[in-house]
């Protein structure tokens, strides 16, 4: 059995064999051909540093961590106070969670190991206080920058200032850690969607983000927001600019640091742990989806042939856990990329995708839907604004007309507009495909023990989409908008109202334009009358029967 490892640079990784692949004897052995601890085992006794632990990954690779390898010493997360609460307070809600219901049932005491540290990533030096880096620098073992903004439409200086100055920072501050083991970025499998084929290397960066930073420095907002569009080229926006600028950040550090970059594509919910469907925001798919399934999204622009790249977000945590303990134990010499990708081993399409999201809700209906789910994605330009106009502008004027007649705020057409604004920004994703080299998370895979690849699964192949879609709409359903399933029998009802109310107005329309019409063509009205003789003639025929038979 070999791995299929080939060509990369890796240092104490055992013997390679002349074609460069590495072979079963160096599975579970390091440098020293001592034998290697699994994944938990090492995790056993370390203190770990978690930025954006707050957001979703963030949260997912905290409860897996606490979970799965209990024996960790401390969770040190990065927190800021946000909305009027304090940090103290955000990380009390956030072990409040669902998602943390497992771990709370096996340790009640486990939120004994998460340590917050008070930090705001786009101030100088981080805002950690002086305290707080001493006791950091003292005791990190391996660090997970998870920390970014994923808007799309984030003006490139806030991008900036947080993708890349901020993982400038806490790359200086991991140099000063005296027993940093690992350091794992988390990228996105679209920093270089510029390409076709994108392979596990860190490509050349669009521009020197040196020279960015600089010359950014003295713009005025004004004057960067004109010149965005040129900088980013063909990039479709500030968030995958600012990753591929990132990851090149992330590079220059790997003669200091050991590094490993985890490159995800479009993350989704859970697919099995902690439980299934688990997703808590609207981004990516889980907005389309939801929206879809309120009957309020009708038309989306998506090529239903293109391979919908989603990443259940435990098989990344799972990859970048184990990521995390490969970087450590085998110290590769130059940092190490892993397209954490489904595409190119397990494919499945927008337009099944569309197929299963529309069954499932209409199984499982929302609650107060606008209308009955039924949702219809083209890549067809012209063909998708006329599904704008017809069902999206024009069902919201009728019922922003209803709702002003009621004396009610209309607010459809403001759904609508934000809604238009959100998927416009996603069509570029959903048109067409790309192709990842997998190779490095195969090699991953292949060097876990087999108690390690049940525990740590990113096995994507094992994945069954109908089932993972499935649970995913209904996660959105209990999760995202908090709806409980006992009143699926209300939303099934709400669905058979609108169906009624859509039959009744399709009715009254038909009969309205056929009357304009009559009125004013001599042939219709022939035709019309033809039509109500042939019906009075055949019902007619019908009684006289029924009349004879009995
Ligand atoms: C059946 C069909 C199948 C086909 C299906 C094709 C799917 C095709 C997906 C491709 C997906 C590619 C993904 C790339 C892969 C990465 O790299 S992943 C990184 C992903 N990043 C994102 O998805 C971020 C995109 N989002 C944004 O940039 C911003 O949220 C937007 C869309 C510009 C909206 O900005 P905004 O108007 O300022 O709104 P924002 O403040 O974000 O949110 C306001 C409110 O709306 C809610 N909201 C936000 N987004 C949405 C939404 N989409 N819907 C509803 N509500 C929303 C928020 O929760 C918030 O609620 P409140 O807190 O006010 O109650
Ligand atoms: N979601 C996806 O589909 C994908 C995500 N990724 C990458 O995964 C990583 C995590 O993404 P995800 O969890 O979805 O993102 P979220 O938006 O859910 O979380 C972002 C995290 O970063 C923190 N953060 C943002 N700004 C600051 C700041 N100024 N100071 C301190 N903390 C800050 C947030 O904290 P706070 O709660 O305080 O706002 C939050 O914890 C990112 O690097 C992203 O690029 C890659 C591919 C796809």
């Amino acid at each position: 059995m070999t791995t299929e490892l080939e060509g990369q640079d890796l240092d104490g990784l055992g013997e390679q064999t002349a074609e460069g692949q590495t072979t079963v004897t160096d599975i579970c052995s390091d440098a020293a051909g001592r034998s290697m601890a699994s994944i938990a085992e090492y995790y056993a006794g370390k203190s770990v540093l978690i930025t954006g632990a707050t957001g979703f990954m963030g949260k997912v690779l905290v409860e897996k961590l606490l979970r799965s390898c209990p024996e960790v010493k401390a969770l040190y997360i990065l927190v800021r106070p946000k909305a009027g609460q304090s940090m103290q307070q955000r990380v009390s809600d956030m072990m409040k969670c669902k998602l943390f219901d497992r771990v709370r049932e096996d340790n009640p005491d486990f939120h004994q190991k998460i340590i917050p540290i008070s930090s705001e990533l786009m101030q100088p030096g981080l805002a950690i206080s002086p305290e707080d880096v001493e006791k950091l620098t003292a005791c990190i073992n391996i660090v997970f920058h998870c920390a970014a903004t994923i808007r799309f439409d984030e003006p490139l200086k806030h991008a900036l200032q947080l993708n890349v100055i901020a993982t400038q920072q806490l790359l200086s501050l991991a140099q000063q850690m005296h027993h940093l083991e690992a350091f794992i970025h988390i990228s996105t499998a679209y920093a270089n969607c510029n390409r076709k084929h994108i392979d596990e290397v860190i490509y050349p960066p669009p521009v020197e983000p040196k020279k960015l930073i600089e010359s950014l420095e003295w713009m005025d907002d004004g004057i960067v927001r004109d010149i965005t569009p040129r900088l980013i080229g063909d990039r479709p926006n500030t968030y995958t600019y600012t990753k591929a600028l990132a990851e090149y950040v992330v590079q220059q550090e790997q003669d200091k640091l050991n590094i490993g970059i985890v490159r995800p594509s479009i993350v989704g919910a859970s697919w099995q742990e902690p439980f299934p469907g688990w997703i808590d925001n609207f981004n990516g798919p889980s907005g389309v989806f939801i929206a879809a399934g309120k009957g309020i999204l009708r038309t989306m622009r998506a090529n239903n042939d293109a391979v919908a790249d989603l990443i259940p977000v435990d098989v990344v945590i799972n990859l970048t856990l184990a990521a995390g303990w490969y970087t450590a134990v085998h110290r590769p010499k130059t940092a190490l990329v892993y397209n954490c990708t489904t595409g190119g081993i397990n494919p499945f399409h927008w337009g099944e995708i569309e197929y299963h999201v529309m069954s499932t809700f209409k199984r499982n209906p929302l609650e107060q839907a606008f209308r009955r789910p039924n949702a219809n994605i083209t890549s067809n330009y012209l063909i998708n604004q006329y599904w704008i106009l017809v069902s999206h502008k024009f069902p919201a004027l009728i019922y922003d007309l209803f709702l002003r007649l009621s004396g009610q705020k209309p607010q459809m057409m403001r759904i609508f507009n934000r809604l238009h604004k959100a998927i416009g920004l996603l069509e570029y994703f959903s048109n067409q495909d790309w192709e990842w080299n997998s190779e490095n998370m195969s090699m991953l895979m292949s060097q876990l023990t087999p108690e390690d690849r049940k525990t740590f699964n990113f096995d994507v192949r094992q994945l069954n989409w109908p089932e993972y879609i499935e649970n995913y709409c209904i996660g959105t359903k209990k999760y995202v908008l908090n709806e409980d399933m006992s009143d699926i029998p209300a939303a099934r009802q709400h669905l058979r109202k609108l169906r009624n109310i859509r039959y009744t107005f399709n009715t009254l329309l038909v009969v309205f334009i056929w009357r304009v019409f009559i009125a004013r063509s001599q042939m219709a009205r022939n035709i019309w009358y033809f039509v109500v003789s042939l019906c009075f003639k055949f019902l007619s025929y019908f009684r006289a029967s029924s009349t004879l038979t009995n």
